[in-house]
C-alpha cells in the first residue's frame, strides 16, 4: 500500500529502529506466499504499534485480525512481565503460518491464538480489563469490535483502529459503502466524550483512542 511518497517512506524506514530479523523474515515470506501480502503493518507501522505497546507496558492485549502474526508480534514486544495477547483471526489457513510464525520471533508462549469469527470469540473471552487492543480486520465490523472492546478495556488503555483514513478517500467525495462506514466510525469516536482520540497519518490511517 503505497500511501506516502516512496521517498519519505524510505526516509521513514531509515530513521527509526530496524526491522527485527524475524519480522523482516515474515514480511518476505508474506509477500511471497500470500495473496493479499499488503494487509500485513510493515516496518514502520509495526515500530510505531511495538513503541505505543512498550510506553502502555500492557499486561493484557486483544488483537482482531492477525493474517501473518506481523502486528501480533509487535504489539508482543511490549508486553508486561507475564502479560499475553489474544489475537483472533477467522481464515483456519492462516492457523499454520501464525503458529510457525510466533514460534520463530519467540512469542508463541505469550500467545493465545483464536480462530473464528472476531464479534463471538471477543465476546466469549472471559478477561474484561484490557490494556491495548489493535482492530484491523473486516472493516465493516470495525463500529461493533470498537463498542464491544471499550466495555473490556481498562481506563487508560487504549484502542488502536488501522486504516481510518481509507487511502484518504473519507474527507473526500467518495460515496462507495466502505468509506461511509469510515466516515460514520470517525464520526462517532469524535464525539465519544468517553475517549480521548488521534488520528495518525501514518500509513493508511492509524486511530488512537484511549479510554479515560
Ligand atoms: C489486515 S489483515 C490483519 C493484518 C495484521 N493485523 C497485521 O498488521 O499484520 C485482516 C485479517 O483479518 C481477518 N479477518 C477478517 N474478518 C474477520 C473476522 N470476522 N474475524 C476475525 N478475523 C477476521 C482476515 O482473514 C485477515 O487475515
Amino acid at each position: 500500500m503505497e500511501i506516502l511518497d516512496p521517498q519519505l517512506q524510505a526516509y521513514l524506514d531509515t530513521h527509526c529502529d530496524p526491522e527485527p530479523e524475524a519480522l523482516r523474515e515474515i514480511n518476505r515470506e508474506t509477500y511471497l506466499k500470500q495473496l493479499k501480502p499488503n494487509m500485513l503493518s510493515g516496518h514502520y507501522q509495526g515500530r510505531l504499534l511495538s513503541m505505543l505497546s512498550k510506553i502502555v507496558q500492557p499486561k493484557l492485549i486483544l488483537e482482531v485480525g492477525a493474517f501473518t502474526g506481523y502486528a501480533t508480534i509487535c504489539l508482543a514486544e511490549g508486553l508486561a512481565e507475564g502479560g499475553k495477547v489474544h489475537t483472533i483471526e477467522v481464515n483456519r489457513e492462516q492457523e499454520e503460518t501464525l503458529r510457525k510464525n510466533y514460534q520463530l520471533a519467540g512469542v508463541d508462549d505469550r500467545i493465545e491464538l483464536h480462530i473464528g469469527d472476531a464479534q463471538q470469540i471477543i465476546f466469549a473471552i472471559p478477561e474484561n480489563n484490557f490494556d491495548l487492543s489493535f482492530i484491523d480486520a473486516d472493516k465493516k465490523s470495525n463500529l461493533t469490535y470498537f463498542e464491544l472492546i471499550i466495555n473490556k478495556t481498562k481506563p487508560g488503555g487504549l484502542i488502536i483502529i488501522d486504516n481510518v483514513l481509507w487511502k484518504g478517500k473519507v474527507y473526500g467525495e467518495a460515496k462507495d459503502v466502505d468509506t461511509q462506514l469510515f466516515r460514520k466510525l470517525n464520526d462517532q469516536i469524535a464525539v465519544n466524550t468517553q475517549v480521548e482520540k488521534l488520528i495518525l497519518p501514518v500509513r493508511d490511517g492509524v486511530l488512537v483512542i484511549r479510554k479515560k
